[in-house]
């Protein structure tokens, strides 16, 4: 898919939002993707995972299982998984800790796992996620995303993958352009911040 065409997507699908948005690594930005709104439509979500499995395979090779954070991740995960013919597992929080893999999910000795993300902006989900993956015996052999947002300068400690790479600005809270500053910002996503 084209940087044209996915961006079509998010903006049909009214998932282009402008204010004042704190994200999930704390900084802020005047623009969200808000991936729900993609995902609350199975045909775009399936247009854009099918592309992403796509993305995948030409990068990783045959992969076992697709591996997500909750909880933007466990939709577009799973529908990628379907593209890839994988396992679909994610993992999750209790408010304010860390991810972990629960409900009987594994990653087995000899199996070939990639995370799957909704949008990357730092990395700091995608790096959790991979953390709390350490003691499986399996190899997570890289991560992917619809839209890495980080201008490709997102840290996974894996090989990273996206349908489309982009350079959205983004600031600390006391580093606030004053435009951004004079609007009320809003927390979309669901980490529990111990400071805003
Ligand atoms: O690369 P990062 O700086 O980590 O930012 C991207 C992450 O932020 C969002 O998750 P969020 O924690 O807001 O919760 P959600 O998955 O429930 O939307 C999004 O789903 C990614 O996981
Ligand atoms: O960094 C984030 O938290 C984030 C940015 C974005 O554009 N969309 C989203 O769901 N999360
Ligand atoms: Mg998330």
């Amino acid at each position: 898919m084209s940087l044209d065409e996915v961006l079509a997507e998010f903006r049909d699908a009214g998932a282009l939002l402008e204010g004042h948005f704190i994200l999930s690594s704390g900084l802020r930005s005047a623009v969200f993707l808000q991936k729900m709104a993609i995902f609350s439509e199975p045909p775009r979500t399936e247009r854009l995972c099918k592309a992403l499995a796509a993305v995948i395979t030409a990068r990783f090779g045959k992969v076992d299982i697709v591996v997500s954070p909750a909880i933007g991740g466990i939709v577009p995960g799973y529908e990628t998984a379907r593209h890839l013919e994988a396992r679909a597992i994610f993992v999750e929080r209790d408010p304010g800790g860390p991810f972990t893999l629960r409900r009987g999910f594994s990653i087995p000795a000899g199996q070939r796992a990639v995370i799957v993300e909704d949008i990357v902006t730092t990395g700091l989900s995608a790096r959790e996620c991979l953390a709390s993956l350490q003691a499986e015996p399996g190899e997570v052999v890289g991560a992917a995303c619809l839209i890495d947002r980080s201008g490709g300068r997102g840290e996974i400690g894996l090989p990273l993958v996206s349908l489309v790479t982009l350079d959205i600005p983004a600031y600390p809270p006391d580093a606030l352009p004053p435009e951004l500053a004079a609007l009320p910002p809003v927390k979309p996503g669901s980490r529990v911040m111990t400071k805003a």
